[in-house]
């Protein structure tokens, strides 16, 4: 679930707000037209004016269970353009992906309105929803939603085929993909500019675990997660209403298995970065007793390592600042 329903996204110089029955005579109007119905695989044609406000009505449904999210995408004076969505997908035990799917009516064709919020839901869902990649499903000779997809971080990964109910037949299609990894990879070239969001406060608590011999525990980030490979200190993001000290005694449960209690964290320094896409305020605690040892279970690699080896290990941007300080203190 999402830390909150959105009421509205903004996406400049557009808006983004989920859509409310007030929407179904514009929405009508506008996709019930060939050339926009002919690239959509699940709706009719013609497209009865009542089917507007049961799509509508069952949106909202499926937001409150949090199956999806689905929006109508406006122009600055309120005028309604297209609709934009997202729905969740299982794909394993504790695994979801997001379906992205959107239509722009013929008016506002070429303006690049679909690029833009299709950029902010994509930026929007990895940030707040738990999916860690987003899908996309083109019929193959919609060459302009193609070029949208590719245009914000989606890579074509397959070809499939799907029955399209307003062409009466099966169609080929292709089929998109962007991963959370890809968008920061994105995000931290020059080219992403175009369409950076406000940045958000990411806070972390992380941990420099010592052991005897004076060595500090580090962890390489597995693939899936941003910044994949490179070498941290143990910890992870506050949830809402957590201590740092909570935050941190659960995640180094969760990521190694130790337990300890809150008063074994020393307080030690906090690192205050501005990445391309968050800014992130992360404290720092020294800790020298817990229980148990450390295994990796999320994937990660571990290492302890001398003080004086630490810059053998990249690490975030945001870290670099602490590898003078736990030299001096060790
Ligand atoms: N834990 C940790 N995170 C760091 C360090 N340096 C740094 O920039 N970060 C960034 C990477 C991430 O953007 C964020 C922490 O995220 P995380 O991936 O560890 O969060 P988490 O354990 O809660 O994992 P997840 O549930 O979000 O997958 O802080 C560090 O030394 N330790
Ligand atoms: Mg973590």
């Amino acid at each position: 679930m999402p830390d909150t329903i959105p009421t509205e996204l903004e996406a400049p110089p557009y808006r983004l707000r989920p859509l409310c029955a007030q929407d179904a005579p514009a929405l009508h109007h506008l996709v019930n037209d060939w050339e926009v119905v002919r690239m959509l695989s699940r709706l009719p044609f013609p497209y009865p004016r009542e089917l507007a406000d049961s799509w509508i009505a069952s949106t909202q449904q499926i937001q409150q269970k949090g199956e999806g999210y689905h929006f109508a995408i406006l122009d600055k004076d309120g005028t309604f353009m297209g609709c934009i969505g997202l729905g969740l997908q299982t794909t394993g035990p504790s695994a979801r992906i997001g379906m992205l799917g959107y239509w722009i009516g013929r008016p506002y064709w070429g303006k690049g309105i679909a690029t833009c919020a299709a950029a902010r839901i994509t930026s929007w869902a990895l940030a707040h929803l738990d999916i860690s990649s987003i899908r996309a499903n083109v019929a193959a000779d919609n060459s302009a939603s193609a070029r949208v997809l590719e245009r914000i971080g989606f890579q074509k990964i397959a070809t499939g085929k799907q029955v399209f109910a307003s062409r009466g037949s099966e169609q080929p299609t292709l089929i998109f993909e962007t991963t959370r990894h890809m968008q920061d990879m994105r995000h931290s070239s020059a080219i992403s500019g175009t369409f950076s969001a406000p940045k958000k406060l990411v806070l972390v608590s992380a941990a420099a675990l010592i052991d005897a011999k004076g060595h500090i525990l580090l962890a390489r980030r597995p693939e899936g997660k941003s910044m994949a490979g490179l070498w941290e200190f143990p910890g992870g993001k506050i949830e809402a209403g957590e201590t740092p000290e909570a935050a941190l005694v659960r995640e180094l449960h969760e990521e190694l298995g130790l337990d300890m209690s809150r008063a074994c964290l020393a307080p030690f320094t906090f690192a205050s970065h501005s990445y391309p896409t968050f800014n992130l305020l992360m404290p720092l605690y020294v800790c020298r007793r817990w229980q148990g040892v450390p295994t990796p279970r999320e994937g990660q690699k571990l290492a302890w390592v001398p003080p004086q080896d630490l810059r053998k290990y990249p690490m975030p941007e945001a870290d670099l600042p602490f590898i003078p300080l736990l030299q001096a203190l060790l």
